[in-house]
């Protein structure tokens, strides 16, 4: 999955991963677990989710990254707000309204300084939007962007043999397997997801919370 298959979907308008309604998960548990009150919450991968409206209407802070220039203008118009932009090295462009700072590029080329402090992740479609390896690398990379930021990550489950993805599935011992080392690891939710993965094949969601064990990368 490299940054042309993403850019090309969204040339397309082949955005079927867009939730038309925040995710009801986020809107259920965030405020419960995360530990501060309107506090600033980075989202990976962001796209142009509507989970974003929501955390701004709920008071958070929302520091995103995106690969798609097209996604990030559809997000600040979906919005209704103008965007003032601007360019770092390397490429990198940022859409910045009250509140928001959302940076268009990869999420690898971005450093803990040029992000600067979060309090809390919210991945939802973003680490099983990576295939394994690259989903290594993205959480290890998370985990140092972040400095161990605690994270509400939304997972989807199912016989990977029988399917291919994006969305790939991510077991509870590969959430273990990425994240045990930085975080202890609470199961939130699971339930199953309504007409399968892509109206395929059976599968479930799986709510977890990610808590910092210490400060320590
Ligand atoms: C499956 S979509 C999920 C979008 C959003 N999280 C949502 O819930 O609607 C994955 C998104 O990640 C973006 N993306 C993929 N690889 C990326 C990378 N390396 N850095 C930044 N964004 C990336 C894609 O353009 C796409 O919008």
């Amino acid at each position: 999955m490299d940054a042309e298959f993403w850019l090309a979907k969204w040339k397309r308008n082949e955005t079927g991963f867009h939730a038309l309604h925040p995710h009801p998960a986020l809107v259920t548990y965030f405020s419960g677990l995360c530990a501060v009150r309107g506090g600033c919450v980075f989202v990976p991968l962001c796209g142009k989710s509507l989970d974003i409206h929501w955390l701004l209407k709920n008071n958070y802070r929302v520091i995103g990254v995106e690969l798609s220039h097209l996604a990030v203008e559809q997000l600040f118009a979906e919005l209704g707000i103008h965007p003032v932009i601007s360019h770092l090295p390397a490429g990198v462009v940022v859409f910045e309204g009250v509140n928001i700072r959302v940076f268009v590029a990869d999420i690898f080329a971005l450093t803990p300084d040029m992000l600067g402090p979060v309090d809390i992740v919210y991945d939802r479609a973003a680490l099983v939007a990576l295939p394994a390896p690259m989903a290594a690398r993205y959480a290890r990379h998370l985990t140092q962007l972040t400095k161990c930021a605690d994270q509400f990550l939304v997972c989807v489950e199912y016989d990977q043999e029988r399917l291919s993805g994006p969305p790939f599935a991510v077991m509870a011992q590969d959430v273990e397997r990425y994240y045990a080392q930085d975080y202890t690891i609470a199961s939130i939710d699971r339930s199953p997801v309504a007409n399968g993965i892509k109206g395929k094949e059976p599968g479930y969601e799986h709510i977890w919370f990610l808590h910092s064990v210490e400060k320590k990368v």
